[in-house]
């Protein structure tokens, strides 16, 4: 379904996504793990058409991504969604508006303009909140909400355009553990209960490993390994991270306690309460 074929992007005399390759035929959770600079926020925001490509092709369905143009383009923006560390939020408006934001693509300039919503889409906002458990912050401003509540706002923002593939850069970088928990269940929810493609940037190890069916390396711009947790051995990862003998998984590690179920699910009830 998607194909990327030798994208680059060059940014002057530095290349900081090269020649990269990489098919997805079915719909899965992908994570891309690499050190800072690697390439992994310009490789996502290339597949979001958010930066262009110097060179190569991005291909979803058959349809060249990489040529789209205007109308097209944002289409295709809307069957991408794009999640980023800093949630990206428009801070002193409601969440529910936040949500809403994620139809703009489809809306025209005047009701934009005057904010007008068609009520059927005020209800979906309402019930997607209310699946990813914060349905009772709709009112509030998003900039009244936790870190971890905002990102599933952006979460639920990004459900409202209904995508094919959710892009997700560096969605738990900014949250503590028992957050980045809530937020990647969700990732894994959305692809597991919808039949999304979630493709995320993580920084680290244990989280790829532990929610994603396959995980994607980049050192320098490149694809380093491609394969499955269970092969991304800590060998394959000192290859990944360019590191030495020395290097050390915690080092990579987020830390995420194996939290029970019922654990999160009693920090949601009382997030409710709040
Ligand atoms: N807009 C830009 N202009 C110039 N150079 C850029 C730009 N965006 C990225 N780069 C460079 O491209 C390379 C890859 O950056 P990128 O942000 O994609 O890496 P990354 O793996 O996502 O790193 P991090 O985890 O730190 O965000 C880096 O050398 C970076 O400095």
């Amino acid at each position: 379904m998607l194909k990327i074929t030798k994208l680059t992007r060059k940014f002057g005399p530095n290349t900081a996504v090269d020649a990269v390759s990489f098919t997805v035929e079915k719909p899965m959770m992908i994570g891309i793990i690499g050190r800072s600079g690697a390439g992994k926020s310009t490789l996502l925001r290339m597949v979001n058409r958010l930066t262009d490509a110097t060179e190569g092709k991005i291909e979803f369905e058959g349809r060249d991504v990489t040529a789209l143009k205007g109308d097209a383009k944002r289409a295709w923006q809307s069957d991408c969604a794009m999640i980023f560390q800093q949630f990206n939020l428009v801070p002193r408006m409601d969440v529910v508006s936040n949500v809403l934001h994620g139809t703009l693509n489809r809306r025209s300039t005047l009701a934009t303009m005057f904010n007008l919503y068609p009520q059927a889409d005020i209800c979906r906002a309402i019930e997607i909140l209310d699946r990813l458990g914060i349905a009772e912050h709709a009112p509030k401003r998003a900039e009244a909400l936790s870190g971890g509540q905002q990102q599933r706002v952006a979460i639920a923002r990004a459900l409202m355009q209904d995508p094919r593939i959710v892009l997700a850069d560096e969605p738990i970088a900014s949250l503590d553990p028992m957050n980045a928990q809530l937020v990647m269940d969700d990732l894994r929810r959305i692809h597991e209960e919808d039949g999304r493609t979630v493709i995320a940037n993580l920084h680290t190890l244990d989280t790829a490993r532990r929610y994603c069916d396959r995980v994607i390396g980049m050192l320098h711009g490149r694809i380093v390994f491609d394969g499955t947790p269970e092969q991304l051995t800590t060998g394959a990862a000192r290859d990944i991270y360019g590191a030495d003998a020395g290097f050390s998984e915690t080092s990579t590690s987020t830390s995420i306690e194996t939290l029970e179920r019922a654990g999160v699910r009693a920090m949601r009830t009382a997030e409710a309460a709040i």
